[in-house]
């Protein structure tokens, strides 16, 4: 701790030997409602009040302390300049690896790594992605046309987290698996016998929290010796649905192999690329690891994503107006003579040839500035996983040692008060070059990585490209942080736009 607040960094707490700061992190969650952040933001509003929290401090939320960063210049250099020094902690890669085994997410950045998430990346190459644009823009459309049958039968009542989220399963889960038949839902054990059947991807994102929290359980801060025990009833269960799910994989993918046997087999699916890869075909565990680190690095961020820009387009004035404005532009035969939405004849092949990834890319501009808008103001993945360097290194005026962990908080990152106006307003302008929200407060260019939420340097999120691609009257006053994290509940009452 001295090393560090000698350099003056803010240390929030003075710690606890071993325990560090765990008694108030403990108060913090004990206190969460419906309306509570992550808990990487809740402690350290908690901390700081109403003060403004500081862009690097050191923080011993657990004894063995971190340091919090969110000043763009230091994460410039992390991403750029020491890179090569700026690997991921090896304790992370051992709570979650029954889970993730030895999927790139978790991994070192060694050679090994590399080479696999290079071969990984083909599953975004240009071609591929069409082709499963595509697929996801009819399977859309189709659900878009399902909803619309229900609100004229009056069956208009939902929630908007599990229609984001269902429907974007669906979507991943046709990209993973193919358009073949596969299974949706399993078995997961809540406690003893009581079991529910819950989605892949919401199983995999409970057993990832779960596993997330061991290191705070006290005795684990006394040892590492006990990091891959399932200590108690409740981790025993962590332990049987890892089980449970990983044999689901293994059924799919020995399925997947005997369809392959057919010399018709054609698939641009993600499991297939790992079937016809030399590096992956013959190691199923392997392909278990990718393969969950797909679904879980895929579905719950995109679908927080959306979830959150579907409740600023309601929540924020003038904003939903603007976007069916450009759909509106988009979508009429003749950009001279603008129809009105329920005018325009929305078909299947309107949708493929106006939502493609060209148009996407270059057309579509206030849906662009309103998804960076979202990420912004509530990135889904509020801060990256723990990083060490391999050797010590001088970061801005600030010597970090290779025995010390560092977190990027992308949220704290995103709403410095110095890089953006008005930081918790939500100002889709102000990524568009033209408007004057586009500046610092100051009125000058904002630094390059004051927006980072897929990450950068080596290790930048691997999906990027294809991831660019209310009922109660509180939720109007005051909105429902979402994040990759939680699993949300806000009733809401659908009708079509006139
Ligand atoms: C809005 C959507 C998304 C956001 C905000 C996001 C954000 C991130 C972040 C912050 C990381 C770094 C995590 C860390 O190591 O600390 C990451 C890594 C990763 N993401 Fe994404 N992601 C998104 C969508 C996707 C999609 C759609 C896919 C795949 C189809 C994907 C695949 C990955 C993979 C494989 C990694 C690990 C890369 C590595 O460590 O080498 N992500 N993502």
């Amino acid at each position: 701790m001295w090393y560090y607040t000698r350099q003056c960094l803010h240390c929030p707490r003075i710690p606890w030997p071993i325990l560090g700061d765990i008694f108030t992190l403990q108060r913090v969650i004990a206190g969460f409602t419906e309306y509570s952040d992550s808990q990487l933001v809740e402690y350290y509003n908690f901390i700081y009040k109403d003060k403004p929290i500081p862009s690097v401090f050191i923080d011993f939320r657990t004894g063995e302390g971190q340091l919090i960063i969110s000043d763009p210049e230091m994460v410039q250099e992390i991403y750029v300049t020491k890179a090569k020094y700026v690997d991921k902690y090896h304790r992370g890669k051992k709570f979650q690896h029954d889970l993730f085994g030895e999927s790139i997410l978790f991994d070192r950045t060694t050679e090994v790594q590399a080479m696999r998430r290079k071969r990984l990346s083909t599953a975004f190459y240009k071609e591929k992605m069409t082709q499963n644009l595509n697929i996801i823009i009819k399977q859309t459309f189709n659900w878009v046309q399902g909803i619309k049958q229900d609100i004229k039968q009056g069956k208009n009542e939902r929630e908007l987290g599990s229609m984001i989220g269902e429907h974007l399963l669906d979507c991943i889960l046709t990209s993973v698996f193919g358009e073949t038949k596969h299974k949706k839902f399993l078995k997961y054990i809540i406690e003893g016998d009581n079991t529910e059947d819950a989605s892949l991807t919401v199983i995999v994102s409970r057993i990832f929290i779960k596993l997330s929290r061991k290191p705070f359980r006290v005795f684990r801060l006394f040892t590492h010796s006990l990091d891959t025990w399932y200590i108690g009833e409740d981790e025993k269960n962590i332990h049987k649905n890892i089980i449970n799910y990983r044999n689901m994989l293994s059924e799919l993918i020995y399925e997947r192999r005997q369809a392959m046997k057919d010399p018709n087999f054609d698939g641009a699916d993600f499991l297939t690329l790992l079937l016809t890869d030399d590096l992956y075909r013959e190691d199923d565990n392997l392909i278990k690891d990718e393969i969950t680190t797909f679904l879980f690095a895929s579905t719950q961020t995109t679908a927080a994503t959306i979830t959150n820009l579907m409740y600023y387009l309601e929540f924020v004035p003038n904003v939903r107006q603007k976007l069916v404005d450009e759909i509106c532009t988009m979508l009429s035969p003749d950009r001279e003579k603008l129809l009105k939405i329920d005018q325009i004849d929305m078909t299947q092949e309107l949708w493929i040839e106006k939502l493609g990834y060209d148009k996407l890319q270059d057309d579509w501009k206030y849906l662009y500035l309103l998804i960076q808008e979202t990420l912004r103001i509530e990135p889904p993945v509020r801060a990256s996983t723990p990083l060490q360097l391999s050797e010590k290194q001088n970061i801005c005026g600030i010597d970090i040692d290779t025995n010390i962990t560092f977190q990027i908080h992308f949220y704290f990152l995103q709403r410095n008060p110095k890089e953006w106006q008005q930081p918790d307003k939500f100002i889709p302008e102000r990524f568009d070059p033209e408007s004057p929200f586009y500046l610092t407060p100051d009125g000058k260019k904002r630094k390059p990585n004051s927006f980072s939420p897929f990450f950068g340097g080596k290790r930048i999120c691997l999906g990027k490209t294809f991831a660019e691609n209310f009922k109660k009257p509180i939720h109007y006053e005051k909105k429902v942080p979402k994040t990759f994290f939680n699993e949300i509940n806000v009733p809401i009452i659908l009708s079509t736009i006139k």
